[in-house]
């Protein structure tokens, strides 16, 4: 199946800024997708749009099998389960404990029936799954602290813990390794690798870091100014010109071309 498909997507914000331009694109279920870009250049953007917090201004998108345009609120909220948003801004509970950021983030998917439970009774397989999750993450003796008694790199764990442990179909991160030390970057996208390289979970991640970009994403996606300016395999883009404040002299901009490029990174 197509995880995420674009064609013409437009977004402009009121006031005219453009979000997006006429974004074309396809993303096979499997992938694993860096999406680069400068500050500003839509990539925020996208990945509302993909989760239905935005609508487009125009064109069309269609997210694993749904034409958002189309879609009804219940399938909205269906879809939603099996996406899963990884923030910058981790958005914990300070006050809760960490395993209970990572049940009840689940998705957005619990009842309140569910929810209650959760407080009065853990079942044993939940906190051995909750564990083992932390555990790749290298935080697993934090399970039972508060999150906010936890620093910003281990609460961006949380983050990454609760949105893989409800098993989604597609990941968006967005700048997941923004604010981390680097010991805690390599953490975060060696979890988001596996989780696609073992489930087959789609990831979408964006990031500033191109070193990590080109290590672990099997395709980028570049944007500048709102528009798709490079879509291929990390080989066909100069390392360097992903360095320059201004992506907009990228050359290879046979976009969906998978071109090879004339000098290699
Ligand atoms: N709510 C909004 N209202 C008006 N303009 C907006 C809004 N959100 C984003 N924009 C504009 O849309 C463009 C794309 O923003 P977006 O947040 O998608 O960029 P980004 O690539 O995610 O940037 P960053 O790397 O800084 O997070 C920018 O020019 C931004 O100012």
């Amino acid at each position: 199946m197509i995880a995420v498909e674009a064609r013409n997507l437009t977004k402009i914000y009121p006031g005219g800024v453009y979000g997006l331009r006429d974004v074309n694109l396809k993303i096979e279920e499997g992938e694993m997708v860096g999406i680069l870009g400068p500050s500003g250049a839509g990539k925020t953007t996208l990945f509302r749009l993909i989760n239905g917090a935005l609508h487009p201004t125009s064109g069309r998108l269609k997210i694993l099998g749904r034409t958002m345009s189309e879609i009804s609120l219940n399938a909205l909220r269906e879809l939603r389960r099996k996406l899963a948003v990884i923030y910058q801004q981790h958005n914990v509970v300070p006050s809760l404990p960490v395993v209970y950021n990572v049940l009840m983030g689940s998705g957005g998917s619990l009842s309140l029936a569910q929810t209650v439970r959760l407080f009065f009774y853990l079942r044993k397989e939940e906190r051995e799954e909750v564990f083992a999750v932390l555990r790749e993450l290298g935080i697993e003796d934090k399970m039972y602290s508060r999150a906010d008694e936890l620093s910003g790199g281990q609460q961006q764990r949380v983050a990454v813990a609760r949105a893989i442990i409800s098993k989604p179909q597609l990941v968006l991160a967005d700048e997941p390794i923004a604010s981390v030390d680097p010991g805690t970057a390599i953490k975060v996208m060696e979890t988001l690798r596996r989780l696609n390289s073992e489930r087959g979970t789609t990831i979408l991640v964006s990031l500033h870091q191109i070193d990590f970009a080109l290590r672990y994403c099997s395709r980028l996606l570049v944007f500048s100014h709102g528009r798709l300016i490079y879509d291929g395999d990390p080989g066909g883009i100069r390392a360097i010109d992903l360095y320059q404040e201004d992506f907009d002299h990228v050359r290879c901009k046979g976009i969906g071309a998978q071109q090879s490029a004339e000098t290699k990174i």
